[in-house]
């Protein structure tokens, strides 16, 4: 155990070291941003123990798209939402600005040596080996096994509905949702059909499920785990890592604990499936590709057993988390606006029916893209609740960054771009990007599927940033999610089939969700911090005539 005066000694420590550092970097300070409420804590807590949004909507409203504000021990970060600076970081100078090892000591331990952790060369190497598992043809493929789990969503939702013998029912649908994505990610990419939606005995589905977010490990930090967390950029990666591995905590025993059953997982499938594997003559397939690249024998393009493993649970926690939590903030505000939620039915009902006539028994992936509403729904949606909210990057060298408009300094001049010095910590603002009103209109915090529709988007410059509809909700540049179209795809297939099925609607409770920065966008219960992440929303078997 580490004993309290340790602890004392090396916060002490961290103390001394920063105010080194800090004074040795020039300053941001040209730029305005918020007022610093604690020198200890800067404006951390604002951003990380409230609501997504509340202290980056305010401040992108008060200072514009580039704000300087503070971290630990009065450090100065800046906090980037525009898009010319954000493409300047991502797309054009992404080399110069990697993830610091603050945050990818953490991911190292979520996820090992794999995609979210890596930087530079390894990044490059680990992501052209998974690339071609991701394309278009592949992803589309893996559709009957997304409509499968949808399907066993829906049964599951229709039985609580029958023995509850009303109309309706309220039902936390993160729960089957976060299971439906586990279980699709695990027979889309590795063949391995856990059926955590039927059955939550699978080790990997009860200890999996919500990891992230459920209150023991991420959900509202205290502002001790803040500082801790904040600091960990003074402390050399060797030894933090040495602290995840062995220190005390349920934090950190959670997360040892959930790492060791998925490379028991991860090492049992290898183990069953690598010389099959290695047979298969021309397969693309995602496990495929990486048990081919662990025996490469070029060493340039080989993945150690190490990586191996790690991809493994990358692709576990990031197909996991987000397409079961990005399903729930839709179902949510469909639930808010049942007029979007109808006419999202009627386009679903009228495209099954013309698909009925050719004789086709589900919806295909043309069907699926060829939905305006549909698709319009699904871009909102990511757009107003990007779960991934915010991303850091640090300078490795001193750059200037353009803005797309200018912001106003703290002298009252004009600056229309800014100089940041090696060592700057950037934090990217994902959701502040998607609200910016230049981009996307002065309702751009309104849930508004029509401006994808309307002409609002036409005619706009491109902002140059993002894989997907001009947003940022899948980052961009070579380090944006390699999952984007496996995302998209079975998102359709999840709403198409469960809005199809069953109509939502707000519930006490769900007026009062709240989303709280976890390591992913969490929804939580005003109130009832204490039950982790839920989505109750009241679910009935909807009306077979739903034309308004
Ligand atoms: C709605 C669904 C999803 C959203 C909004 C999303 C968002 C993101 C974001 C914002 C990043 C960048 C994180 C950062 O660097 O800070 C990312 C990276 C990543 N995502 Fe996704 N993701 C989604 C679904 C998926 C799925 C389904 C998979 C796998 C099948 C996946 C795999 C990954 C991987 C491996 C990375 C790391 C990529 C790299 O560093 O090159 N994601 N995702």
């Amino acid at each position: 155990m580490i004993s309290s005066s340790a602890a004392v000694g090396l916060t002490a420590l961290i103390l001394v070291y920063a105010l080194f550092k800090r004074s040795t970097r020039p300053s941001l300070s040209m730029i305005r941003g918020p007022p610093s409420p604690s020198f200890i804590f800067g404006n951390l807590l604002e951003l990380f123990q409230r609501p997504v949004g509340e202290a980056e909507f305010a401040w992108q409203s008060q200072y514009g798209n580039v704000v300087r504000f503070k971290s630990i021990l009065g450090g100065d970060q800046l906090f980037i939402s525009d898009a010319k600076a954000l493409r300047k970081i991502l797309n054009i100078a992404g080399d110069n600005y990697v993830k610091p090892h603050s945050q990818n000591v953490l991911k190292r331990m979520l996820a090992g040596k794999g995609l979210f952790w890596a930087n530079g060369e390894v990044h490059k190497r680990q992501k052209s080996i998974l690339l071609p598992g991701f394309g278009s043809k592949e992803c589309k493929a893996f559709l009957p096994i997304f409509k499968d789990c949808a399907d066993s969503i829906s049964t599951k939702w229709m039985e609580t509905i029958e023995s509850s013998n009303s109309q309706g029912v309220v039902i936390n649908v993160l729960d089957r949702l976060s299971r439906g994505a586990l279980d699709a990610m695990c027979h889309a990419a590795f063949d391995v059909q856990l059926n955590t939606i039927q059955d939550d005995s699978h080790p990997l589905g009860r200890k999996y499920r919500n990891y992230l977010l459920v209150r023991d490990l991420f959900a509202v930090p205290s502002a001790e785990q803040i500082f801790m967390q904040a600091s960990l950029k003074y402390i050399p990666e060797g030894i933090v890592m040495w602290l995840i591995e062995n220190g005390p905590g349920s934090r950190l025993a959670r997360m040892r604990d959930v790492t060791n059953v998925v490379s028991d997982l991860g090492k049992e499938m290898v183990q069953e499936r690598a010389t099959a594997l290695l047979e298969s003559k021309g397969d693309t397939g995602i496990f495929t590709l990486l048990i081919k690249a662990n025996m490469d024998a070029n060493a340039k393009k080989r993945l150690s057993d190490e990586e191996l493993l790690a991809q493994i649970h990358t692709l576990l926690l990031a197909g996991q988390e987000s397409i079961g939590t990005t399903t729930s903030f839709i179902l949510l505000e469909l639930a808010r606006n049942p007029k979007i939620q109808s006419m999202l039915r009627d386009e679903i009902r009228r495209t099954e029916a013309t698909t009925r006539e050719r004789g086709s028994p589900h919806l295909t992936a043309t069907d699926l893209e060829a939905m305006p509403y549909l698709n319009a729904v699904l871009k909102e949606g990511l757009r107003f609740h990007p779960i991934g909210t915010t991303s850091l990057r640090m300078a490795m060298h001193d750059d200037i960054l353009p803005l797309s408009k200018p912001i106003l300094g703290v002298s009252g001049e004009m600056i229309h771009e800014v100089r940041v010095s090696k060592g700057t910590e950037i934090m990217i603002s994902i959701s502040a990007y998607n609200r910016d009103k230049d981009l996307w209109g002065e309702d751009a915090h309104e849930f508004k599927p029509d401006r994808w529709l309307d002409g609002t988007m036409d005619g706009k410059e491109s902002p140059g940033v993002g894989v997907y509809a001009n947003l940022m909700s899948f980052y961009s540049g070579p380090q944006a999610c390699i999952g984007w179209r496996f995302a998209l795809i079975e998102l359709q297939a999840f709403l198409s089939t469960l809005v199809g099925k069953f109509e939502f609607a707000m519930t006490d409770k769900a007026e009062r969700i709240v989303r709280m920065p976890m390591f992913v966008m969490g929804s939580m219960v005003e109130g009832e911090f204490d039950r982790g992440v839920q989505m109750p929303l009241a679910v009935s078997l909807a009306s077979q005539n739903s034309e308004l």
